[in-house]
């Protein structure tokens, strides 16, 4: 019922159970590597690659069969994956991040492949965790950029410096892996999808949050591909270095449970987005410095980051940007208490922003052109004649996220009931659009009804080895448990 999976020198190998039964691997030389023990024909043998991001595992599963054929014959979505996986494939997450072969701390990623999930990116990657399945995941995106290099499955790798796109359930990130035309390097980046600020602190819009057992709080809530609770852990009457992990989890979680009470969210473009994933307690210097600033993130159901967590520097650099108390491309330094492992980010550029106008009649629904938010140039788009919008008929302007950019590859620009129907890539659009509308290249662009930013997270990803794992039919904690 389960796939057979492997990822083997550079291509997914796909291997059968009775096969492996008959010969199985390291028999080749079974004096140094152990043989796989006798076990039901029809388990799943699971294959995967054993990574971690700054202490934080990442146990990488290169292929499942049934994602693939799900995505193959329905043609799903990375959300749409995420539910059916969740729905028909769970076992498998609980059997890999579960007791005995995980932990309450492991972390996994599955790898999807196939034009639907994929589409223009290098891979597609579903994250799961110990209660489930997230949006984003930074740490496994520093990890998957390398073993999206080392095992091939980028079509033209370049030295220095690849470029690894990553679709990932909130969207696409992209990743920049050092390369040097055998074996992927460090340290990692990724630019995040847009990231902004929910609700801030010290704001009018202060969002005081009763905890049980607590007290009043104050939280800030960012979103770095999923959303978060910050507050500083003085603020609990702990110690966000020195205090226990126990009390750090139970204080954090207790948070959690408050806000996902009493602040709703709203996620501008699915609701399959809008969910806080955890709180994060911090050292309070969200002022800019040169020093390292620490943190702690408890997310999903009580569980420890080691590593400062990506999509969590992502969401807290969108927030010290928002807040005015850093500029572009000033970076900070971020530490996780728990191992000490570092992290570091920075507000890179605007998002991508999209224009949308009423269609020409005849046409259904809104038109919009599409840019990435850099430079500007003089160009010409043939056909595009001299009826240029106005502002006035700017309907809407709102941030979209790279992923949405560059899914279209035809453009339909609608003018004061006229419309062209052009391909165009997209800069060229945005930039003809900007010497249009005399607009100015932002910093920060509307995403919905946040003001985001695109930031830059730099870490490092190392291999610790790879696992095969089966299981045995009169097992009955076979596919695992939960250690609570
Ligand atoms: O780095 C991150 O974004 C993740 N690490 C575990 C929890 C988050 O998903």
């Amino acid at each position: 019922e389960v796939g057979v999976v492997c990822g083997s020198g550079g291509r997914g190998l796909r291997c059968f159970p009775a096969l492996m039964a008959a010969e199985p691997a390291g028999a080749a030389d079974a004096g140094r590597a152990p043989r796989l023990p006798p076990r039901w024909l029809q388990a799943p043998l699971l294959h995967t690659v054993e990574m971690h991001t700054g202490g934080e595992p990442l146990r990488v599963i290169p292929r499942l069969d049934a994602a693939e054929a799900a995505v193959a014959s329905s043609g799903l979505s990375l959300l749409a994956l995420r539910r059916h996986v969740a729905a028909t494939q769970d076992h498998v997450r609980r059997a890999l991040v579960h007791e005995p072969r995980g932990h309450r701390g492991m972390y996994g990623a599955l790898v999807v492949r196939g034009e639907a999930a994929v589409g223009d990116a290098d891979l597609a990657a579903l994250f799961l965790h110990g209660a489930g399945y997230s949006a984003m995941c930074g740490h496994a995106v520093l990890a998957l950029g390398r073993f999206a290099l080392d095992y091939g499955l980028v079509a033209a790798p370049c030295c220095p410096e690849t470029t690894v796109r990553l679709r990932c359930p909130c969207g696409v990130v992209t990743a920049f892996v050092p390369w040097d035309g055998r074996r992927s390097g460090n340290p990692v980046r990724f630019h995040s999808v847009p990231a902004f600020a929910a609700a801030t602190s010290g704001a009018r819009d202060d969002v005081p949050i009763d905890v049980p057992g607590h007290g009043k709080v104050v939280v800030d809530i960012g979103y770095g591909g999923t959303f978060y609770a910050f507050l500083s852990a003085e603020q609990l009457g702990l110690d966000v270095c020195s205090s226990k992990t126990r009390d750090l989890v139970s204080a954090a979680s207790a948070v959690t449970e408050a806000v996902k009470k009493q602040f709703p969210l709203h996620h501008p473009e699915s609701e399959d987005l809008a969910f806080l994933y955890g709180t994060i307690l911090t050292d309070g210097k969200d002022a800019f410095s040169e020093e390292p600033t620490t943190n702690i993130c408890v997310f999903a159901d009580e569980q420890v980051d080691r590593c400062p967590t990506g999509s969590g520097v992502t969401a807290r650099i969108a927030l010290q940007y928002h807040k005015g108390l850093i500029q572009l491309n000033q970076s900070r330094t971020f530490r996780s208490s728990t191992t000490g492992s570092l992290f570091t980010g920075k507000a890179v550029k605007a998002s991508a922003w999209c224009w949308s106008f009423p269609l020409a009649r005849g046409l259904r629904g809104r038109c919009c052109c599409c840019g990435s938010g850099e430079g500007q140039k003089s160009l010409s788009v043939p056909g595009w004649g001299a009826r240029h919008p106005q502002p006035s008929e700017k309907a809407r302007v709102r941030c979209i996220s790279d992923a949405d950019v560059d899914k279209s590859t035809w453009f339909i620009l609608c003018v004061s009931g006229g419309g062209f129907l052009f391909p165009s890539p997209l800069p060229q659009v945005s930039v003809l659009l900007w010497d249009i509308l005399t607009l100015t290249p932002p910093q920060e662009a509307k995403f919905g009804d946040y003001n985001a930013v695109v930031v830059e997270v730099s870490g490092e990803a190392f291999y610790t080895g790879t696992a095969t794992f089966t299981m045995e039919e009169e097992d009955p904690l076979k596919y695992g448990f939960f250690f609570k």
